[in-house]
């Protein structure tokens, strides 16, 4: 069971400050939290310096983890490939990453288990670079489960699935989270899963955080209008789960 205390962070690169004073907390345990905003906002940039992995000021603090700041993970956006390493050796570089190559018979349980998860198992001895965008884009999820995170930080993972794999992969994030107590925060931009699987929405624009709480008291027709620059409707559907409607953009 864990959460993050976020303290004025901030993100440099070079001169420009493109992440400013940004403070929230995300309570114990964490469950599943959406990071959204327009393009270019600083969502990825953010998550970095949660990670460690962009410079700037700041503290974040992992409330009740065991690892402290080693049980962070971040699962890039770009999902670069080895394309001379198959499925299940990718996953297993991910599981030994920072520690030694002896590999024990539980650490290759684990890896069978997840590649399960995703069901991706019949992929397990193909090459990356034989695979497509999508199926990709659930390995890097594997390599980011494998590590068993506290805290994970996932930038736009669904963006190359399918609507399927999109569900079934959210609602699997969602269990584990249940399940284990993990904290996931999730860059997204559509803004549906975040108000079906989030319970929380941070928003970032121009580098700043505007808004945070409940995925519905955030994800409001204003915010939308000021935020989006879209005229859209929250409402709900036939099975009484809220839905964004987008009418139009505005000029
Ligand atoms: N390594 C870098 N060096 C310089 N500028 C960068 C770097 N990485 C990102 N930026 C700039 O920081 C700004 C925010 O980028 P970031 O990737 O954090 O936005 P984002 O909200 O994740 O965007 P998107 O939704 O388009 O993925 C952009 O203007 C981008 O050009």
């Amino acid at each position: 069971m864990v959460g993050l205390a976020m303290q004025d962070l901030s993100v440099r690169y070079g001169r420009t400050e493109i992440v400013s004073g940004v403070s929230a907390e995300i309570p114990s345990p964490g469950g599943l939290t959406a990071v959204i905003g327009p393009n270019a906002a600083g969502k990825s940039s953010f998550l970095k310096r949660i990670a460690g992995l962009a410079k700037g000021t700041g503290t974040v603090v992992v409330v009740e983890g065991e690892k402290g700041d080693a049980g962070i993970s971040y699962m890039p956006q770009d999902t670069a490939c080895n394309a001379v390493l198959s499925v299940y050796e990718s996953v297993l570089m991910a599981a030994k990453q920072g520690s030694g190559w002896q590999v024990a018979d539980d650490e290759l349980s684990d890896i069978d288990r997840v590649l399960a998860s995703l069901k991706i198992t019949p992929w397990a001895f193909r090459n990356l670079g034989e695979l497509s965008g999508g199926q990709r884009q659930l390995v890097a999820i594997a390599q980011a489960l494998i590590r068993k995170p506290e805290i994970l930080l996932m930038d736009e993972p669904t963006s190359a699935l399918d609507l399927y794999r999109q569900i079934e992969v959210l609602t699997y994030m969602s269990s584990l989270a249940e399940r284990t107590g993990m904290a996931v925060m999730i860059a997204l931009h559509d803004l549906n899963h975040a108000l079906r699987y989030c319970e929380r929405t941070l928003v970032i624009a121009d580098g700043r955080l505007v808004a945070s709480g409940p995925s519905e008291e955030v994800i409001t027709r204003e915010m939308l209008r000021d935020i989006y620059r879209v005229d859209a409707r929250v409402e709900r559907c036939s099975l009484s789960r809220p839905m964004v409607i987008v009418d139009s953009s505005i000029v």
